[in-house]
This record gives C-alpha cells, structure tokens and sequence, in this order.
C-alpha cells in the first residue's frame, strides 16, 4: 500500500494514552477532544487527516462530508456501526478497528451477566444496601444442565461458550458464517434459529448490528422460546428489539435480561433499565484497563503502519462494497477469499482490486460480466448478491464453489446433487438468491473441485465453479 500522510490526529473519545503516546513518538501531532457535540465536530474535523473514536462520537455522513482532509479513522474497538462506512468509503477515507483487542473483556461481562441473572446477584445487592434480608425474594436457579443459546459464533460468542461450559451449561447456537464442524471443536452445537429458540434457558447475542440482526429477538421470536427465557446483550442495543423484550418481560415470557448496550446510549426511555428482572451496564463491555490498553495500542500501530505504507491492518469492509464489475471480476469479496494466503494481514475489500491487479489475478467466469456485492463477517468474504439478486444468507467465499442460475423447479436441486454425486462431488452448503426474473442463483460448497461443467451447462442457464 502507498504511504497515506497523516500530520494531524483528532481523539474524540476516552482512549488508553498508549495511543497518543505512540502517535506522537510516530511525529504525528495529536488533539484530544472529549464530548463534542456534532456541530463542533463538524466545524472540528477540517483541520485532521486522521480521527480516533470509540463507540459514543457518531460519525454521520454529515461528518465525512465535512471532513475534507481526513483520511483514516480507527476506532479503537469492534463495532464501527457508529460510523458511516459507507460514506467514508465513498470519500476514500479509511476505517479501520481492532476486533480482537476486547474480545475476552466482551466475554467476560456477557458471563457475569448470566451469572448474575440467575442468582440476581444485582437485586440483592440493591436490597441489602437497602437495609432489607430478603432470602426468599431471591431464590435462584443453577446453571448446570441448563441450555445456553448462543448466536453470533465469531470471537466473542466463542469465549462466552468456552467460559460457560465449565458451569456444566449446554450450548447450542447460530451462525450463517462459522462453519458447525468449527464450532463443535469448542463445543457449540449448530441449528437453526426455529430449532434454537425453544430449547434455550439462556439466550446471548454476539453478532454485529446490521439489518439482518436488527430485532433477531422479536415479538415472535419470544413466543417460539420457553417461558422464562432469560436474555443477554452485550453486542449491541437493537439485536433485542425492546419495546419486544418489554412485553416479554412483563408477560413474563422473558425471566430477565442482561442488557449492556441500548438503541440509544445513554437510554432515555427508561423503562427497561427500571424493570426489576432487568440488570444493566452503561456500556461496559470493552471497559477493562486490559481491554483499552491493547485497543489503543492496536489502533496506534495500525495507523503508524499504514502511514508507513507497511501494511493495511484492521481495515474494514464497506458494509456492502457494491463494485461494478466492469472486467471479468466476480466481485472484490472474491478477490479477497483468492488472495488470502492465511496471513491475517492479508488482502481486504478496500485493498483487494489493487491487490488483485499487482498479483494479476482475474477471477472469469466463462467471460460474462457481473456486478456482485461483497462483504466480509468475522473474517470470512461473503457474497451478499449477484447480478441483484440477494443471497438469504451471506455466502462464505471459500472452499469450491459452485454458482448457477436457473428457474426454480422442484426438479432442479435432486438432478444438479446427482450429477455432482456422479462427478464425485459432495454437498457440504447450499445457499440460494432470492428468485428475480423467474431465475434463482445458487451456491453450492463441495467437498472437491469440479472441472467438467458440461453435464450441468445443460440443465441451468448460467453455471461457474470456483475454487478459493
Ligand atoms: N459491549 C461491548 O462493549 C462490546 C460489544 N461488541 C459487539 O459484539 C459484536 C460481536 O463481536 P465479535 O464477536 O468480536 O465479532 P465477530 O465478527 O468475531 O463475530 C460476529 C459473528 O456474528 C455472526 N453473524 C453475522 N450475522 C449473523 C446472523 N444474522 N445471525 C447469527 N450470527 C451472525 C458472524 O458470522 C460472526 O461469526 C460486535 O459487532 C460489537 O457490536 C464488541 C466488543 C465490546
Ligand atoms: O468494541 C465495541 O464494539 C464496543 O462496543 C466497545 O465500545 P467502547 O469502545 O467501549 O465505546
């Protein structure tokens, strides 16, 4: 990557003064402002090729397009939904996190919560400082044997599930992502949400807020749960829909809830904060002095790196990249998934189609043109949509791959898995486009390469293998 220059460093947020320090040893000169309100940020940021956030200062598009010089803004955590990627993307501005830096923090709150739900460890606090010994009020109930549901697979919900096991819970859960043979290596049983909900005591969310995860937990999604299901959010305020979980909690339907993250942070509707089976946190995940050190240091290095022209660590992906596919590139996820050579500095969605055309590689497929939306989840490229047709769920870019159009017949699926059994082929993941045009995409993961497609070419309308 080309050095960027960068002279001018705004820090908005409480961030660990390793940051500055490692900024300034770098030559960068660096502010530090707290608390701005979106008028002096706007009025702010002109004079900065660089800004450092956490999760409170909301970077709008109002913000970037303001931002004539900025360049790089890191934020020294994991979620960047607090920042318009998109439009930062649009104005070539960098956004970059450190995903893993409070990962076991994360974990470990999300424990304590379930914890203390099932012991209201909180409640009885509050009523031994009122004066009172209430040993009947707060009878619990144990952990052990108890059902954990667990979705979002990625960093975070992986410790939580390695952490709460040794409480004797059972965990089961969901990702679109994380292959189920992975999860099992560390004791997470993979099923749909359908077959998830109805058997957990405990239920957590460790994924990221985009719109496929806005409201997950529903009004009815809480009706398919146990009675008395008790729920946890330590992801972020919105996963739980919580006009939802309210009337859940007051049918009881819902036992308690953990909450550590609201829609809007700090909540002014307080009704949940005020629920007796409700115990919450301002936020409190990523605040431990461990946490913020290697957040703050992460975020330093990679920024002093990328100045550097060293190497593009942490970037993140446009949430979706829509590239038109002008040549004969599949999309820029692709990319990603080809040049990856296991490195976690590797090649990502804003680097690859450099990266790509000075490695020379071209993903073809048989010539035609497509447009594809890509993005990466936990690591992994997905392919969001081809030629506008969305995926219902994320299509991981790796392994051999299979794509085809065709018109969606029950026939199709038995005939193209015979063909491949034929070819000694074997289905490891199915995944279809919504149907546009009468036409659906699909995406099938085998177990080999295919390199004859000439039995398929005659039963659909479009077919491509790809090995990543
Ligand atoms: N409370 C706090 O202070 C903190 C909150 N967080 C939040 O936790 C989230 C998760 O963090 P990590 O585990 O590090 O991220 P990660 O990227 O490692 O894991 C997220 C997982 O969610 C999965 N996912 C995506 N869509 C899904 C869906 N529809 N259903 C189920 N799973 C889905 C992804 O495949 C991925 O495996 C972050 O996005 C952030 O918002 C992170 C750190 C601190
Ligand atoms: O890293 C994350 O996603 C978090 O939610 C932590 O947010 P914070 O840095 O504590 O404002």
């Amino acid at each position: 990557m080309a050095p960027v220059c960068v002279r001018r460093i705004l820090i908005s947020e409480s961030v660990d003064p390793c940051c500055k320090k490692i900024l300034q040893e770098n030559g960068i000169e660096v502010t530090e402002k707290q608390n701005l309100t979106k008028d002096e940020l706007v009025a702010e940021i002109k004079d900065y090729e660089g800004l450092v956030v956490r999760s409170a200062t909301k970077i709008t598009a109002e913000i970037i397009n303001a931002a004539d010089n900025l360049k790089i803004i890191g934020r020294a955590g994991t979620g960047v939904d607090n920042v318009d990627v998109d439009a930062a993307t649009k104005k070539g501005i960098i956004v970059m996190n450190t995903p893993g830096g409070n990962t076991v923090s994360a974990a470990e709150l999300t424990c304590a919560m379930i914890i203390s739900l099932s012991r209201h460890v909180p409640q009885a606090v509050m009523s031994m400082k009122a004066g009172k010994w209430e040993r009947k009020k707060f009878m619990g109930s144990e952990l052990y044997g108890k059902v954990l549901g667990i979705i979002g697979l990625g960093r975070i919900g992986k410790e939580v599930a390695t952490r709460m096991q040794s409480f004797g819970m059972k965990t089961i859960g969901y990702d679109p992502i994380t292959p189920p043979e992975v999860s099992a290596t560390w004791g997470v049983e993979q099923m749909s949400l359908e077959q998830l909900w109805p058997q957990c005591d405990y239920i957590t969310v460790h994924t990221p807020l985009m719109p496929s995860t806005t409201g997950l937990l529903n009004d009815a999604t809480f009706a398919e749960c146990k009675k008395g299901v008790k729920v946890v959010n330590c992801a972020r305020g919105g996963i739980i829909d919580e006009d939802a979980l309210l009337r859940a909690l007051e049918s009881g339907q819902c036992g308690g809830a953990g909450l550590d993250v609201f829609v809007e942070e700090p909540p002014k509707n307080r009704a949940l904060v005020d629920h007796f089976n409700v115990i919450s946190c301002p936020h409190l995940g990523a605040s431990t002095r461990e946490a913020q050190a290697r957040c703050g240091q992460e975020i330093a290095l990679q920024i002093v790196d990328m100045l550097k022209g060293r190497e593009l660590v942490g970037a993140v992906s446009p949430p979706p990249l829509s590239l038109k596919s002008s040549c004969e590139l599949l999309s820029s996820a692709a990319l990603v998934g080809l040049l990856k050579d296991g490195s976690r500095n590797g090649p990502n969605l804003i680097n690859a189609l450099t990266a790509a055309k000075e490695a020379g590689i071209m993903l073809s497929v048989n010539g035609i043109k497509y447009t594809a939306t890509g993005s990466i989840q936990g690591d992994v490229p997905v392919l969001l949509d081809l030629n506008g047709s969305e995926f219902r769920q994320p299509v991981p870019l790796t392994g051999n791959l299979l794509f085809f159009k065709a018109a969606v017949t029950p026939q199709l699926l038995p005939t193209v898995t015979g063909v491949l059994a034929t070819a000694g082929a074997e289905v490891q993941s199915f995944s279809t486009s919504a149907t546009r045009g009468g036409d659906q995409w699909s995406c099938i993961g085998l177990s080999t390469a295919l390199s004859d497609l000439a039995a398929l070419k005659s039963l659909v309308k479009e077919v491509a293998a790809v090995s990543i």
